[in-house]
């Protein structure tokens, strides 16, 4: 663990149990935050989407955004607020533009399908509003409550970059990578750049840990792995930790099985977000004793519910019950999700 100045120490240890949790304190029951937990399952989500234009509007708006940051942690009292924005804010600074296909997904023009950098120029103000709403919510937020931000990885990033939208196999960025490695580490490097400086920012700005979404690190070949999702990764946490030492970094390699070892040894995260392929009895075998893990319930047992739910937490809490702990989805909430099932999910684990 890294040092962290002495009047955060207190602060955290008696009053934030995920931050304590992030510092290798076991807590029972763990604490609790839900990925995509403000959203489209939530009725007060989709007034305030219909009424401001769209979902990027909202990630652009301060006001907007800190309610909807703050909207499940009124209803629901999770012990980590999630800072309400996207990935892809990080590709529109760099100066592609973005916005969303209703019922598709994201655009970003143009395509950088042969890497060329040229094409771009910088829109770095474009992410003033989002540490606006940082300062917003953690005004707003809890004693209790820690506050996260989070960037996407270098490599999820670039697919989208390279790509001009989302695609299923990364074959774009694949491609691009093999065929022209040069471009494509100049890619990485200025998306690496680009999300230290904004992690940084969302630290000033008030976020207490981050999380790094990796949602494509499993597409890779071993080298390829290595290169582009092993490398970036440390080279942010090195620099985020030497910069701002006392954010706790979590790291969501989404799809990567086995290879969670590996990741966590060559990245240096602080702790680790499991998907819900991963079985976390295997976890806490292979991972270092004391390493905070996260995760990670099916989201779609969280749609079943009932007695399908209830042995999924339980098997999550008895695998993970020797070390630290965050219960968390192993994905984000889809949006069908029952509301009630969320507050079932809560009362089993608050008791
Ligand atoms: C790949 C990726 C994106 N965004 C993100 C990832 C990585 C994690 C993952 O794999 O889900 C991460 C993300 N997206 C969003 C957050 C906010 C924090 C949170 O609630 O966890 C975070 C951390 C809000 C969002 N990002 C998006 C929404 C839905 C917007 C809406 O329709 O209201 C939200 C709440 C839209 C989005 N944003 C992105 C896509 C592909 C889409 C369209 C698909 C979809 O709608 O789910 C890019």
């Amino acid at each position: 663990m890294h040092p962290i100045p002495a009047e955060l120490t207190l602060e955290t240890a008696v009053e934030r149990p995920l931050l304590a949790v992030l510092r290798g304190e076991r807590r029972d029951p763990p604490p609790v935050w839900l990925m995509r937990q403000a959203g489209r399952y939530l009725p007060e989500y989709r007034a305030l989407r219909e009424e401001k234009g769209g979902f990027l509007a909202l990630c652009y708006d301060p006001e907007a955004a800190a309610e909807i940051t703050l909207q499940p942690i009124r209803r629901f009292g999770f012990d980590g607020a999630i800072l309400f924005s996207d990935i892809l804010v990080i590709p529109h600074a760099l100066g592609q533009e973005l916005w969303f296909e209703a019922g598709e997904g994201p655009r970003l023009a143009p395509p950088l399908l042969d890497g060329d950098l040229l094409m771009l120029v910088a829109a770095r103000e474009r992410l003033a509003p989002i540490y606006e709403t940082v300062k917003r919510v953690v005004a707003g937020l809890p004693g209790e409550t820690t506050m996260l931000g989070f960037a996407g990885s270098p490599w999820t990033v670039a697919t989208y970059m390279v790509a001009g939208a989302g695609s299923k196999d990364q074959g774009a960025a694949r491609r691009l990578a093999y065929r022209d490695p040069g471009a494509f580490q100049r890619l990485i490097d200025v998306i690496v750049a680009a999300t230290i400086d904004y992690l940084v920012g969302q630290v000033d700005a008030g976020v207490m840990a981050i999380q790094l979404f990796d949602s494509w690190a499993g597409s890779l070949a071993p080298d390829e792995f290595r290169k582009w999702v092993l490398a970036p990764n440390r080279a942010i946490v090195d620099a985020v930790r030497a910069a701002r030492p006392h954010a706790a970094i979590i790291g969501f390699p989404k799809g990567i099985g086995e290879k969670l070892s590996v990741y966590v040894r060559e990245t240096g995260v602080d702790a680790v977000g499991l998907d819900e392929t991963i079985d976390p009895f295997w976890a806490d075998g292979a991972l270092p004793r004391g390493m905070p893990v996260q995760g990670n319930l099916d989201p779609l047992a969280l749609v079943a519910g009932g007695a399908a739910l209830e042995s999924a937490v339980a098997r999550i809490r008895a695998a993970l019950k020797d070390r630290p702990h965050i219960f968390n989805l192993g994905h984000g909430i889809v949006p069908e999700t029952p509301i009630v099932h969320v507050e079932h999910l809560l009362a089993m684990l608050r008791g």
